[in-house]
This record gives C-alpha cells, structure tokens and sequence, in this order.
C-alpha cells in the first residue's frame, strides 16, 4: 500500500491570513499572549516559527515580552489555533458557512468545546452543524494522541479487505430498477432525538441486509447521533456482507484510516464542511486505501464546486439542511435540473437522494429526479422489522 503523510491541507498552503497582522489589531488578544507568557518562568522553549513570529511582534511593543518563554503544549495551541483561523478563512472564500474553529482566540483549555473560554458571539456555534465540527475537533484531537497515526496504519494490515461500495450499488440499481438502497443503522439525531429505544446495531444490519439493502451507513457520532465504531466494527464483524459507509463528520484525514481500521468501505465528506482542496485530499487517501467517498452537498453552490473535482464518483444530495434541520425532498429534483444534471451524467456520476424519504411515492418522485440509490435512516430504523420496512418503502420485496 502507498503512504501519504497526513497533514491539514490547509497548513500545506502559504498562510494569507498573518498572524502579526492580527496580534497588531487585536485589543482582545494581547492579555491572553501574555498570559502565555509567564515570565518568571525560563525552563520552557519557544519551538514553533509562529511563536517565534510573535515574540518579535511584541518585542515592537513592549521590551519586557522579549525574555518571554512559552510551555510547548501552549505553543501547539496557539499554532493549532491559527491553522484553524486560516482554515476559516479559506472556507469562507468558498461560500462554506460553517467555521472549523471558533475565531475569537486560541482554545487554551481544550476541557470541553464551550469551555475554553467565556461565551461571547465569536464562540458560540452558529448553529447544530457548527457545534458538532467544533465538538468533533476536540474529540479527534484527543482520539489521535491515544492513536497516533503510525499505530493506525499498523492496525490497517489486520482490517478487513474493502468490498466494492459503488459497485453494490449499481448492481442493486440493475437488478432491481429501484435506486439502490443504503440502509442506515441509526439510533437517535439531534433533529429528531432517540429513534429507537431497543437498539441493537448487529440486529438491525442483518435485518437491512435480509430485507435487501444493497450497503449500509452506520453513523459513529457519538455525542450527536448515540453511535459508535464500536457498532461498525460489530456490524463487520457479524457476517454481513454489505458494504459499510462509515457516517462521521470528517475533518481530518486522520480519521478516514481510523474508519477503515474499524472495517469502513467508504466515507462520507461533506462539502458543506470541508473546502475543495480537503476534498481533493481526502478523495486521494480514500482511493489509496479502496475507499468510496460520498460526498455530500445540499445547495446548488455545493454540487458546483463538487462538480469542479476531478475523481469524484458517487454525490449524495442531502435533503435535509444539517443548519436548519428542515427537510424538503424537492431539494434533490432541483440539484439535477438542467445543465447542471447534464454534466453530472455526462460525468457519469452516481448520485445518491439523502433524507426525508418515507414512501414509495418518495422514491420514485427521487428517482425521476435522477438518482440511482437513496439513503434511508428514519423511516426504516423505526419499523419493529426493519426487513419489512425497506418493502413497504419500495412498495416491494427487494431481496430477491
Ligand atoms: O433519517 P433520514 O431522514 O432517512 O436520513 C438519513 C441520512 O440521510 C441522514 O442521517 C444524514 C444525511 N447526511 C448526514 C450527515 C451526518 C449525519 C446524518 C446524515
């Protein structure tokens, strides 16, 4: 297998955003830089170029900060801080709303998302969405130091061999001639709360899979969505023979080794999130590892910018706005229309419609729209016999 260091895309880049620049404007940031600035203190090292940036800004300032020593832990902080206001910055040159990190200042207590700092308008998450990137970057910061990257890819020789996502797919498209159905294994949302109470992860899959899902999407959030990779790596591990899309709100190239370490066949990237050249990135390590990538837009300027990519294959159109949380299964018919559906054929894209689809009147209104497989979580996750859910959707038996 190739290897591929994992770096943020966005640190590869020549920073435009300075952070002198901003020191030099920042009223709110001076008494928190010397507050990582101890001066009593001489047995710590400066060790980061940014740091050291920072010092000679002050030096124009003030003479004492000059003999000032930074912890290191403060220090990858700080510069940790900084990719993330870079990262902002990028994303919203492209239209992306959500903000990686909270801009007003570096997290210096990673406790809790919230807690780092007092509540104010530059920290407090927009919106559901928001909240959960800037929840998921603490949980995968702390996820990585007790598995960091070499162990990981350690852990790949023993994961099981990836079954073909796309393909699956398909062959459900053609022999069916109902989209292919991606079955999710969900137990609770934000939106809609506890799904299921008598969740049983292994039970529900092989239901799915009886009832003819053509692969599965198990949701590992756990704060968000009360999964777990636990339940993918169960969920492999049982017999079923589906192939697996590992739903999770990616952020980091870090995490898609650990999706295929717990028995991943794809990954989901959602566009609404990640800028186009983590994108690119992602798309690339995916491929490295036989992964299929979902990626995800729910806006017109979304599925523009995807489009713009090369090597994309299969684009989910979620119907339901991850900000608002409002569904509207037209969302899909009015992503294909026009010019903008023909390239995505002429692409040979496979396009997935994502949420809000309860009957079989819901399914054939997508698939005229033009898509070749669905994304179901609620209204299968609910049935007491999920198997006999996925015919009531189809308005037939798909298992044949
Ligand atoms: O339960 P529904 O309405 O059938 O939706 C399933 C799936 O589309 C939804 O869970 C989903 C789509 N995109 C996501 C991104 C993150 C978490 C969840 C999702």
């Amino acid at each position: 297998m190739e290897s591929l260091n994992v770096i943020s895309s966005a640190s590869t880049a020549k920073p435009r955003f300075s952070f002198q620049k901003f020191l030099k404007k920042s009223t709110f940031f001076r008494p928190v830089t010397q507050t990582l600035m101890p001066r009593h203190t001489t047995n710590w090292t400066i060790s980061t170029p940014i740091l050291k940036a920072q010092q000679s800004e002050l030096e124009d300032g003030s003479a004492t900060v000059s003999e000032s020593i930074i912890p290191e832990g403060d220090a990858l902080k700080v510069k940790d801080w900084e990719v993330g206001m870079f990262q902002n910055e990028v994303a919203a040159s492209q239209g992306i709303r959500i903000r990686r990190r909270p801009p007003s200042g570096p997290p210096l207590h990673y406790v809790g998302p919230f807690e780092f700092r007092l509540q104010n308008e530059g920290n407090t998450p927009r919106n559901i969405l928001e909240e959960i990137i800037w929840h998921k970057h603490v949980e995968v910061s702390q996820m990585k130091e007790r598995k960091p990257l070499p162990t990981l890819k350690k852990a790949l020789d023993n994961a099981p061999p990836v079954r073909d996502f796309i393909r699956a797919l398909k062959a459900a498209n053609s022999r069916t001639g109902l989209p292919g159905l991606i079955a999710e294994v969900k137990k609770a949302s934000p939106s809609r709360g506890v799904l299921r109470e008598d969740f049983d992860p292994v039970e529900i899959a092989k239901a799915y899979e009886k009832g003819g899902a053509a692969c599965l999407s198990v949701l590992t959030d756990q704060k968000y969505f009360q999964g777990s990779f636990e339940n993918l790596e169960a969920i492999r591990n049982s017999g079923v023979k589906c192939p697996l899309l590992c739903k999770e709100f990616i952020i980091e190239a870090w995490q898609i080794y650990y999706a295929r370490a717990k028995g991943a066949d794809a990954v989901l990237l959602i566009a609404g999130v990640l800028p186009d050249l983590d994108i690119k990135y992602m798309t690339k390590i995916c491929k490295l590892l036989g992964l299929a990538t979902l990626v995800e837009v729910h806006d017109e300027k979304e599925m523009d910018r995807v489009l713009q990519i090369d090597g994309i294959e299969l684009v989910g159109i979620n119907n339901r706005d991850l900000e608002t949380f409002k569904v509207d299964i037209s969302n899909t018919k009015k992503l294909l229309e026009g010019d903008r559906g023909e390239r995505i054929r002429q692409k040979g894209i496979t396009v997935v419609g994502e949420s809000g689809l309860f009957t079989p009147d819901d399914i054939s209104y997508v698939q005229e729209a033009g898509v070749k497989a669905v994304l179901v979580g609620e209204s299968l996750v609910k049935q007491k016999d999920p198997a006999k859910g996925i015919s009531e959707l189809f308005g037939k038996d798909i298992s044949l």
